[in-house]
């Protein structure tokens, strides 16, 4: 027997996944009545905890029922569904009825007043999600009609389909599930990737004019000629007088490439470290020891992003410092070029295990307050205090990648996110102005370079005491109001959350949803199914 493993465990092929069914009817004398009983009770439940009725219940739920024993599935279902105040609406081409076990689920639907049709609706747009119940982990071959057009239309729906057992149509013995799913989950990891880049560059365009003063202030620029009033004015005033309005995003580009880049790097190493520090799939995230595992995989991976893209951070800190009309570099490339060639290629690397250090009181700090804020705001407004930590999966990237901010704390979860970011960051803000300064290695000839990181901290003492070392804090809180706006912009824009707005740009670019929400639930309800499902399922 071949060994298949899963993120859930190891899976069962179609001959075991059928024995189990065997077994459990013969010994124990489980009925199929039972066991359909509870694999559609199961079902329900899922749809409920991925459509909660507060956001979805508005929205009917359609069921496409097969002539078998998985359409037995969703028409018990269905009848869960009218108990949990969802609005089920049954699709149920060929009625089964010789077997009076299916006549009894119809009749009981019936006296329900659930809606049956033979047929798919003309427009599927007002349902918040099909559950295919076609066929299950049995089937094989080619699909017949009327199902391969029912099967074309759910497909091409754009709607997320909760599929009961496996996505209907799959041949698990020719292995269509892990290949289906690895490439839902390379989709869905684009989809995340696109939302989250999105968000991210308009917030950093957004803020890029504070920033670039932030950092000028950081690495010891003073305006020319100190005018009357704030110096920051000053500072703003002297770049634009010398490079323009546009002056005011140099280096923009580049901060939002290593942005894209460190964000492309850090999702990919995430998922690895979560495996890494969470073996085995183990998914208790709760307590101390789930907030320093959760830590260690946050450094790991945000270290690791950090040493590929550090060059960049380094040529961003000498570009917005190049304030000169006779700008010393023309662009990042001519910065690095020039710097590698006249200083060594090390030099890029300055201040790297600075920055190593910074960030791990960084990410200690932001992530036990976000652990701190997030169930206080959830039980301020009402809600469960906890995530359901049950439901997540080793390399959940929605997840983790929004913290725990559960999706209907929106817009709250920004706010959340934000509080307990601009924390961390105000607290390590002296080691980051440490840093920019030692960055700075184009410095000319008014700030010679330090030989150390130590004389570079002694000399700023010398120079303003430790308020040196929090000149531009103010302007990098200002920087959270364009930055929030921006990301609330992206991310809310028609009131949503970028997992929605991921799962879009699956729809958009004609992936597969289907597949991915059904591999997805296979494997989430697999405590739930496991004594009936056949692929996907825990042993
Ligand atoms: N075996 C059991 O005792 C239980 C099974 N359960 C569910 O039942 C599923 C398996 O049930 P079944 O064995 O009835 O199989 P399916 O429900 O997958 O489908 C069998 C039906 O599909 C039709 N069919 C087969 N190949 C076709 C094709 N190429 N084109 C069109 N129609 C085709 C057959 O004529 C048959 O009517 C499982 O996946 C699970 O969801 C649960 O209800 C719990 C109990
Ligand atoms: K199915």
């Amino acid at each position: 027997m071949e060994d298949r493993e899963g993120a859930c465990g190891r899976l069962l092929n179609q001959e075991e996944a059928i024995a189990v069914d065997e077994e459990l009817m013969a010994s124990p004398g489980f009925s199929v009545d039972q066991l359909m009983e509870l694999a559609g009770l199961s079902v329900a439940c899922a749809v409920v905890s991925a459509f909660p009725k507060k956001e979805y219940g508005a929205k009917p739920v359609l069921l496409v029922c097969g002539p078998g024993n998985n359409g037995g599935d969703g028409l018990v279902a269905a009848r869960h569904l009218v108990h949990f105040g969802y609005e089920p609406h049954v699709v149920y081409p060929k009625p089964n009825e010789k077997q009076q076990l299916f006549v009894n689920l119809v009749t009981q639907l019936k006296q329900l007043s659930v809606p049956m049709e033979a047929a798919l609706p003309e427009s599927m747009e007002r349902y918040c999600t099909v559950v295919d119940a076609i066929f299950g982990f049995s089937f094989k071959g080619a699909v017949r009609a009327p199902f391969d057009e029912i099967l074309r239309k759910i497909s091409g729906a754009g709607l997320p389909v909760v599929s009961v057992d496996i996505p209907s149509g799959w041949d698990v013995e020719k292995d269509d599930g892990a290949t289906a799913a690895a490439d839902a989950d390379r989709r869905l990891f684009f989809g995340v990737l696109l939302a989250h880049g999105y968000a991210r560059v308009l917030s950093k365009l957004a803020s890029a004019p504070l920033e670039r003063i932030k950092v000028c202030r950081q690495v010891g620029l003073r305006a020319a000629e100190p005018r009357a009033g704030s110096g920051l004015m000053a500072c703003f005033q002297d770049v634009i007088s010398s490079q323009g309005y546009r002056g005011l995003w140099r280096g923009a580009f580049t901060h939002c490439t290593a942005s894209i880049l460190g964000g492309i790097a850090r999702l990919s190493a995430l998922k690895t470290t979560q495996m890494w520090v969470m073996p085995g799939g183990n998914r208790h995230y709760q307590g101390f020891e789930g907030y320093l595992r959760r830590c260690s995989f946050l450094y790991v991976s945000g270290a690791g992003a950090l040493m590929l893209v550090y060059p960049l951070d380094v040529a961003y800190t000498n570009l917005a410092a190049d304030t000169g009309r006779q700008q010393q570099f023309r662009g990042a490339w001519h910065f690095l070029r020039e710097t590698q060639r006249t200083r060594g290629i090390l030099s890029l690397y300055r201040g790297l295990p600075l920055c190593l250090f910074t960030a791990l009181p960084y990410i200690c700090l932001a992530t036990g307050l976000h652990d701190l804020l997030a169930p206080w705001l959830l039980k301020q407004m009402g809600h469960r205090p906890t995530v359901d930590h049950k439901s997540l999966q080793p390399g959940d990237l929605f997840w983790l990648v929004r913290n725990a901010a559960p999706a209907h704390l929106y817009p709250w979860n920004l706010v959340v996110g934000a509080a307990s970011g601009f924390v961390a960051q105000t607290v390590t803000y002296p080691l980051d102005t440490l840093r920019r300064r030692w960055q700075f290695v184009s410095a000319g000839p008014t700030l010679k370079d330090s030989a150390s990181l130590t004389d570079c901290a002694k000399s700023m003492y010398a120079a303003g005491g430790i308020r040196r070392f929090y000149d531009g804090v103010a302007l990098n809180s200002l920087k959270l109001v364009p930055e929030l706006l921006a990301l609330w912009f992206a991310d809310g824009r028609e009131g949503d959350c970028s997992e929605r707005f991921a799962a879009r740009a699956v729809a958009r670019n004609e992936l597969n949803l289907r597949q991915s929400m059904g591999w997805q639930l296979c494997q989430r309800s697999d405590n739930n199914l496991s004594s009936f499902a056949g692929h996907g399922v825990k042993q």
